[in-house]
C-alpha cells in the first residue's frame, strides 16, 4: 500500500494554493461585486468575507448547515491558509452564495452572482462552425479531435483566467490515453461529469453528440452543479444557454436538444458537485451511476483533485493506481493548473518549465479500465 503525501494546504506563502487565496479570492469577489447591483448589505458581507481570517461556519438557518458542520469538523476557527485547500475553497464559493442571499428567502434568490462573467465568455460562431466542421472527417480522426477539443476547452476557466493572464500556447498533452478512452466506449451508458460552460461545453457537446449520434454510447449523463460555483462551471441553465448558441437549423444543436427530450441525454446533479470531497466519498446514489457506467468522463481540474485526492503526489505516482478505487472506468481531460499531477513517467518533470503545474500550457487525457 502507497503512503499518501498529506493534504494540500495552502500554509506556504510561496505555494499555488497561498496565492488561491491571497489573490483569486478577493479578485473574484471585485467581479462579483461589478457584475451586480448589489445592495448594500450584499456588498458588505463579500467586503467581510474577504477580511475573514479563520473560517467560520455557515449560519445556522442555512439548509445544508448540519453537513458542512460536519465537513468542518476540526476546521472551525482555523486560519483560511492552515485548513485544507479543497475544503477552504469550496467553503469560500458556498459561503459567496451565502453573503449574495443565493439560497435566501428574498429576491435575489437564485440569481447566479458569475452569470454575467460566464455570458461575456461565451464562444463564438467561429468556434461553433470549426467544431460542427469536424464531422466530415472519418471518425478516428473525429475521435481524436474531439478529446482534443474537449481537454484543451479546460482551459476556458474563469477563475483560472482572472489572474492567469495571457496563457502560454504550449499545448503539450502529457500524457494522451485518448485512444484507450474509446476503446471502453461500446454502446452502453457514458457519464460525462462537466466543468465550465462556455468554451469548455461547448466541445463537450459536441463529444456527446458525436458519443450517440455514432452509437459508440445510447445514453449520455451530463452531470453539472447544483449550484454557481468556481466562477464559471456549467449549471441546467448554462447548458440550456449554450444549446441556444447553435444557429437554427444546427444538426448538432437539433439531435442534442431531441436527445434530452427522448431521455438519451440526461442532465443530472448531486450536492456532491459543490462538497468539499473527494470521489471517495462519493455518495452511494452517485457512486451507483459510476459504477453503472460503461465510462465516467471527468473534466477539469477540480474534479482530477477530486478523483486522485488533493495530495502532492510524485508525479511518477500510478495514475491506475490512485484512480484504481472509483467504482468504474474512468477518463481525466485536464488542462494543468494547480500542483496535483499522477500518471507521467519517472524525471520526465525534469524537461518542464517550472511554472508547468499551474500554467495551464500542459495537459493530461489519462484513463483507467
Ligand atoms: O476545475 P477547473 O475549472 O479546471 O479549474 C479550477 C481551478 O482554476 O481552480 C482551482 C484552484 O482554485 C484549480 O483546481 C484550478 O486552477
Amino acid at each position: 500500500m502507497r503512503v499518501e503525501p498529506p493534504v494540500i494546504v495552502s500554509s506556504d506563502p510561496a505555494s499555488f494554493p497561498h496565492s488561491v487565496l491571497r489573490d483569486r479570492h478577493p479578485a473574484i469577489v471585485e467581479r462579483v461585486l461589478r457584475a451586480h447591483p448589489y445592495p448594500p448589505e450584499v456588498r458588505t458581507e463579500l467586503q467581510l468575507l474577504v477580511q475573514e481570517v479563520r473560517v467560520e461556519p455557515l449560519r445556522a438557518d442555512a439548509h445544508d448547515a448540519a453537513a458542512w458542520a460536519a465537513w468542518g469538523a476540526g476546521f472551525w476557527g482555523q486560519s483560511w491558509f492552515d485548513v485544507p485547500f479543497l475544503f477552504a475553497e469550496n467553503l469560500f464559493y458556498r459561503r459567496l452564495l451565502e453573503a449574495v442571499g443565493y439560497y435566501g428567502a428574498g429576491a435575489w434568490r437564485g440569481i447566479d452572482p458569475f452569470g454575467p462573467q460566464k455570458a461575456s465568455d461565451a464562444p463564438t460562431p467561429q468556434e461553433l462552425e470549426a467544431l460542427a466542421a469536424l464531422e466530415g472527417l472519418p471518425e478516428a480522426e473525429q475521435e481524436a479531435a474531439l478529446v482534443r477539443a474537449a481537454v484543451w476547452g479546460n482551459r476556458a476557466d474563469l477563475g483560472f483566467k482572472l489572474v492567469a493572464g495571457h496563457v502560454e500556447q504550449v499545448d503539450e498533452l502529457l500524457v494522451d490515453d485518448g485512444k484507450r478512452m474509446w476503446e471502453l466506449v461500446g454502446g452502453g451508458t457514458v457519464i460525462v461529469v462537466a466543468d465550465n460552460a462556455g468554451r469548455e461545453l461547448l466541445p463537450d457537446l459536441v463529444l456527446i453528440d458525436f458519443l450517440l449520434r455514432t452509437g459508440r454510447a445510447a445514453r449520455v449523463e451530463l452531470h453539472v452543479k447544483p449550484a454557481p460555483y468556481f466562477v464559471s462551471d456549467a449549471l441546467t441553465a448554462d447548458v440550456l444557454d449554450e444549446l441556444r448558441r447553435f444557429p437554427a437549423g444546427s444538426p448538432i444543436g437539433g439531435r442534442l436538444t431531441a436527445a434530452l427530450r427522448q431521455g438519451t441525454l440526461q442532465l443530472y446533479s448531486h450536492s456532491f458537485y459543490c462538497a468539499p470531497l473527494t470521489f471517495h466519498d462519493a455518495a452511494p446514489e452517485l457512486a451507483g451511476r459510476f459504477a453503472a457506467a460503461e465510462l465516467t468522463i471527468l473534466k477539469g481540474d477540480l474534479n482530477y483533485r477530486r478523483l486522485v485526492g488533493d495530495r502532492m503526489w510524485p508525479s511518477s505516482t500510478p495514475f491506475a493506481e490512485v484512480s484504481g478505487y472509483f467504482p468504474g472506468p474512468v477518463a481525466a481531460l485536464r488542462t494543468v493548473k494547480s500542483d496535483v499531477v499522477t500518471g507521467l513517467a519517472a524525471g520526465a518533470e525534469r524537461s518542464l518549465p517550472a511554472s508547468w503545474r499551474t500554467s495551464g500550457a500542459f495537459a493530461l487525457v489519462q484513463v483507467r479500465g
